[in-house]
């Protein structure tokens, strides 16, 4: 059976000056997921986190390599229907203008799935979002609150693997413990699979028993005793 995702010899030049300047981030990048799992991202700044995060949604070109989700390969995908199943939930968060219903109406809508009106009221409760009005306007929100509702936004679209940019930074410890319960509890009962960017190690010891260390453009894997 084919592996969920599998990273391979991905690579990733970025510019380094407007001559055309450009420098290795990583080079032969490989990974493999079998089965739904939760993985934390660990290493320091600028090591390419995020730029590997949103190169596994297709928001960021592939230079080199490939990745393949349930064996198909990206290149072979409908990138809509990839984004939806490999969704990356931003560092900052970016509201659509219009009220926060409109917000999570319109990313199922833009995605041709159907709005589950009873999961979006679930989902903003456990988030500690229960009392929001959905007539409020998006952008007025904290970041920390835009930061729940671009995830809730996510969860609306069942992805099987959720790209997690350090989604709690903006968040107070109470929170963020609801936010780590919620996506936990979305791995367990639907399987997906959860990859985490964080800089706290305490945090990545709660939520991953998979941790990755990117570090020199290279992935280390390590499993950790729970
Ligand atoms: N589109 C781009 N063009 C030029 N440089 C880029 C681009 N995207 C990322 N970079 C650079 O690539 C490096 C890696 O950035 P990235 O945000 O992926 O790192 P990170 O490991 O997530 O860092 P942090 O932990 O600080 O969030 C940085 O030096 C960044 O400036």
């Amino acid at each position: 059976m084919a592996a969920l995702l599998e990273i391979e010899g991905l690579g990733k030049r970025i510019a380094t000056d407007e001559a055309g300047g450009l420098r290795t981030l990583f080079h032969g990048l490989s990974a493999v997921i079998r089965e739904p799992a939760s993985i934390a991202v660990m290493g320091a700044s600028g090591q390419g986190k995020s730029t590997l995060l949103r190169m596994l949604a297709c928001l960021e070109t592939i230079d080199e390599g490939d990745v393949r989700l349930n064996g198909q390969s990206f290149r072979q995908s409908d990138i809509r229907e990839w984004r939806m199943d490999v969704s990356y939930v931003a560092q900052q968060a970016v509201m659509l203008p219009g009220t926060v219903d409109f917000n999570l109406r319109t990313v199922s809508r833009l995605h041709g799935a159907t709005y589950e009106e009873r999961l979006a009221s679930e989902l903003m409760e456990r988030c500690g979002l229960g009392g929001m009005p959905g007539a409020k306007q998006a952008t007025e929100l904290s970041g920390g609150e835009k930061q729940r509702l671009a995830l809730v936004r996510s969860l609306l679209l069942r992805p099987q693997v959720l790209l997690l940019d350090e989604v709690t930074a903006s968040l107070d410890e109470e929170n963020s413990r609801y936010v780590e319960e919620l996506l936990l509890e979305r791995h367990r009962s639907e399987g997906t699979t959860l990859i985490w960017v964080t800089h706290q190690p305490e945090q990545a010891h709660r939520v991953a028993p998979v941790h990755w260390t990117l570090a020199g453009g290279r992935i280390t894997e390590s499993g950790v005793a729970r």
